[in-house]
């Protein structure tokens, strides 16, 4: 994860960049406010200045005019040349009237003498004309030594109640008599000389003297007007003229004060600009700098503010992408598969920790922006370790221009034994992700599965569905080439009793061993197959274009198998001899069906099992026709079971005095169509399906439906009854049940009842024939062995089995005096069963001939054309009826 500033420290460089700006701005502002300040003072200053001097200009202009009249009355009264007393009033003021009407600020001008009487005026009331001058005023005016003009302070006028000065000099009459020319002026005269109509906000304007006295003011304070000196005196106030933040002369409040004295007496003219009037112009400047500024600052917090979002927003962002990389990270290392991201100049971009366990030969070379190429070339080692520098370098350049065409996942095997799978996506800025996974353990796995499915885990030989897979393989390549090939079906004779004598696993040892040998009797290219038991299958492909020439090889192959299996065994401990039966069948011309050629050689098989074993036979069509009969004849069977078209024939036993003493029940099939059909015909097949178990069932049943019937008849009720037992049968887990229900339903006594089992029959799996028999011997059912002798009879069963009664089979007993070895046979089975204290029939008996050899030898029982065929029940109990008869004669 890269690092990256904190937001507080940005936010710090934010703040104090808006601050700087903000203290920026302020100073700009306030420097344009103080100079704003300054530019409003110094207009005010020059505004006031200029107001001034005009203001003296005029007032001067207008006192000079006032002061050249009443200077000019000496002249025009003549005053200089006459007595007081010789003025006439009247005519003095008629010249006064006309001389004051040009000057229009003055109302009246007048002429008193010492005491203040008046002497002649301009007003109409002439001589009469009260003027009541300030106290005082008369008198200085008279006192001073030069005449000049001189003001009074501001009175009430008595003539017109209005505020006036008095303006007045003295004249000089005739005999060096003072006179005083006094001119009466409104102040509000004067004020409009003083203001010719300036308008200068808040201006203050004042006419005193360098006392303080106030003569007159603009605007008109008559509170001021009432105590009028004004301290402190105008000459303290102002320097050269003019004094800032002195108070103003009449509202007292700070202001520009700027005075200029005029021409006459220490008269000044004073002009107060309040600073608060004198700044009103700045301060809305102020306002709107301070506006602007505000403004500004507003706008610099602002974008400071949004600054700081963005901060925030850039580091939150920064976050999420840091955590979404971290996210990506773990989820990256978390992957099974290793990952590589590419740019779109095919370099390193990322790559998980899960790629360098899988390609461990990348860790180091594996890096930020090296070339892809760089990976590859340190792969070719270790994918190809055989390849050559160049042809390395071919490979690299084959790999890198196949990558840009296949997004097929594809699986790539090293030599460290692993495969990985990989798949190649690209993104869209033209780079490239490319996962590897490793499917070491699943292609492992896969493999075992397609063994188990295909092969057989005993042997590691192909089964039956691979075998049927190159088959139909091998008969298409065959239609195509011409070419025969051969199926060799080959079972293991007598497999089945080593397996049960010696155990399965001694069996399965014979079962390794047989298919290692039949692997060296084939080629590479030829099948050898394990179809279940010790049933096995080779296939040869490839023969000869012509048929006898392939039936030929095959054969040769077949020998060589026979020759091969047929030599001894090692089994743990023991040497054993084991032989094949095989059958063969071609394949080849024509698209035969895989079942079909299976079942040819199958066929074929058990036509050497039939023959004797040990050999290999060629599959017949003949022998095709024939199965077919048998599936026919098994469905006939399945309808006549449940037909009711079986009979049971008895055939008797005789003892040696000529007595009737049993019959062996044996079953005919009574063909709707083909009459009586004996059961050598059909037992086979009966006893190959499980058709057997429901017909012996019913054999039982039915012989002992007979023996009940016989046992209640006093004639008969000694003969026993002989019943065969298939083997099948016999193994059914509830025979012993269903023979005792049997015998308990119809009522049969069971010590009548005798169950012939066959040698093979007894020897296969022995314990359960002793338990059986030995259940049903504890209810009195007495056990024969029937075919005695043609099996591998041993003293060590005999002496095991609770028999009663050994059968010699008729094989032997047809060649008694004929072929001496069955002579010695019969000789020593009569010897043994007198031993074991076993009762013996013989069966087969034709001859009288065989019969004395037999009794000669100690047999007593005998069963046998020669006393009597197999017959309906009836039948025999004429012919004991008739054995009786004749014994009761002889
Ligand atoms: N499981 C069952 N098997 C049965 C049953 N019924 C008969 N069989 C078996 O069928 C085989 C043929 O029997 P069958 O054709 O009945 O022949 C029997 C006799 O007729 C015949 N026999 C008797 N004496 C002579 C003789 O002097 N000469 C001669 N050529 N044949 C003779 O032998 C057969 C009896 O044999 P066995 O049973 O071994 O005593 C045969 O194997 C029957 O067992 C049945 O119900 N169930």
């Amino acid at each position: 994860m890269t690092e990256f500033a904190a937001p507080s420290r940005i936010k710090a460089y934010v703040w104090a960049g808006g601050a700087i700006f903000v203290a920026a701005v302020v100073m700009v502002a306030g420097t344009l406010a103080w100079d704003a300040r300054q530019t409003a003072l110094a207009d005010s200053k020059a505004q006031a200045t200029r107001f001034v001097a005009g203001a003296e200009a005029a007032l001067n202009r207008s006192l000079l005019a006032v002061d050249v009249l009443l200077a000019s009355m000496d002249e025009l009264l003549g005053l200089s040349n006459v007595m007081t007393a010789w003025v006439d009033a009247d005519a003095a003021s008629q010249r006064l009237r006309g001389s004051a009407r040009q000057n229009l600020m003055v109302r009246y001008v007048a002429v008193l003498d010492g005491a203040g009487k008046t002497l002649a005026s301009s007003d109409p009331a002439g001589g009469g004309l009260l003027v009541q001058l300030p106290a005082g005023f008369l008198e200085s005016v008279l006192e001073q030594p030069v005449s000049t003009l001189m003001v009074s302070a501001p009175v009430v006028s008595f003539a017109s109640s209005e505020r006036v000065l008095y303006f007045a000099r003295h004249l000089r009459m005739a005999g060096s008599t003072r006179v005083v020319a006094v001119a009466e002026l409104p102040v509000s005269a004067l004020s409009s000389v003083l203001v010719q109509g300036v308008d200068i906000s808040g201006l203050q304007v004042t006419l005193e003297r360098a006392t303080g006295q106030l003569l007159l003011s603009v605007p008109n304070r008559e509170d001021v007007m009432t105590a009028p000196t004004l301290t402190p005196p105008i000459g303290d106030l102002a320097d050269q003229g003019m004094a800032w933040q002195a108070p103003a002369r009449l509202t007292g409040d700070p202001s520009l004060v700027v005075f200029r004295p005029i021409l006459y007496q220490d008269l000044r003219i004073a002009a107060s600009v309040p600073l608060d009037a004198a700044l009103a112009d700045w301060r809305n400047q102020r306002d709107a700098i301070a506006l602007t500024t505000l403004l500004f600052i507003a706008m610099i917090v602002a974008a400071g503010v949004m600054a700081l979002r963005y901060v925030d927003r850039m580091y939150q962002a920064r976050l999420a992408i840091a955590q979404s990389k971290a996210t990506l990270d773990q989820a990256l290392e978390s992957m099974v598969s290793g990952f590589l991201l590419l740019d779109s100049q095919q370099r390193v971009v990322q790559w998980n920790l899960q790629l360098e366990t899988i390609l461990p030969w990348l860790r180091g070379v594996v890096a930020p922006l090296v070339p892809f190429r760089t990976l590859l070339e340190a792969t070719v080692e270790h994918h190809a370790p055989r390849l050559s520098d160049d042809e390395g370098r071919r490979w690299v350049s084959q790999r890198l221009q196949r990558q840009k065409h296949q997004p097929e996942p594809r699986e790539q095997s090293y030599a460290n034994g692993s495969t990985i799978q990989i798949t190649e996506r690209g993104t869209p800025d033209g780079g490239l992700v490319i996962s590897y996974h490793d499917v070491t353990a699943l292609r492992k796995a896969s493999t075992e599965i397609e063994s188990l499915a295909f092969y057989d885990p005993l042997t590691n030989l192909p089964n039956r569905r691979l075998l049927m897979d190159r088959m139909q393989q091998a008969i298409a390549a065959s239609v195509r080439s011409g070419q025969y090939g051969a199926l060799l079906f080959l079972d293991l004779d007598h497999f089945k009793t080593l397996n049960d004598t010696r155990g399965h696993e001694v069996g399965d040892m014979l079962l390794r061993q047989v298919a290692q040998r039949l692997k060296t009797c084939v080629r590479r290219e030829d099948t050898v197959a394990r179809l279940g038991g010790d049933e096995f299958v080779l296939m040869l492909s490839d023969l000869s274009v012509h048929r006898d020439e392939a039936a030929a090889q095959a054969r040769r192959v077949g020998e060589k198998i026979l020759r091969k299996l047929n030599v001894p065994y090692t089994l743990g401990a023991n040497a054993h001899h084991s032989t094949p039966s095989i059958g063969a069948t071609l394949m080849g011309g024509s698209l035969q069906s895989s079942v079909d050629l299976l079942k040819e050689a199958d066929i074929a098989m058990y036509q050497v099992k039939s023959q004797g074993r040990n050999a290999l036979c060629f599959f017949d069509p003949q022998m095709q026709i024939v199965i077919s009969m048998r599936a026919q004849l098994e469905s006939d069977l399945q309808i006549a079971l449940t037909g009711r078209q079986f009979v049971l024939h008895y055939q008797p036993q005789f003892h040696l005095d000529g007595r009737l003493v049993g019959a062996e029940a044996l079953i005919r099939w009574q063909h709707p169509e083909r009459g009586l059909v004996a059961p050598g015909e059909f037992i086979g097949v009966a006893e190959e399906s499980e058709l057997i178990v429901p017909m012996g069932h019913w054999v039982l049943r039915t012989a002992c439906e007979q023996l009940a019937v016989w046992q209640g008849d006093e004639r008969y009720r000694h003969l026993q009854v002989s019943v065969n037992v298939s083997a099948r049968q016999f193994r059914q887990r509830d025979f012993v049940a269903r023979v005792v229900e049997v015998l308990r339903e119809t009522g049969a006594k069971p010590h009548l009842l005798k169950l012939e089992l066959t040698e093979s029959l007894v020897l296969d799996n022995v314990d359960d024939t002793i338990a059986k028999i030995g259940m049903l011997k504890t209810k009195g059912v007495r056990f024969s062995v029937d075919d005695f002798g043609t099996g591998y009879s041993s003293l060590a069963y005999l002496t095991r089995l609770p028999l009663d009664q050994l059968k010699i089979d008729q094989s032997f007993v047809r060649n008694l005096g004929v072929r001496h070895t069955d002579d010695v046979i019969v000789q020593t089975i009569l010897g043994m069963a007198r031993n074991l204290e076993l009762d013996v029939i013989a069966e087969g008996v034709e001859t009288v001939a065989q019969k004395d050899f037999l009794a000669r030898h100690g047999c007593v029982y005998f069963q046998g054309y020669l006393m009597g065929r197999p017959t309906p029940a009836a039948a025999l109990e004429a012919l004991m009826e008739s054995s009786a008869m004749a014994a009761t004669q002889g």
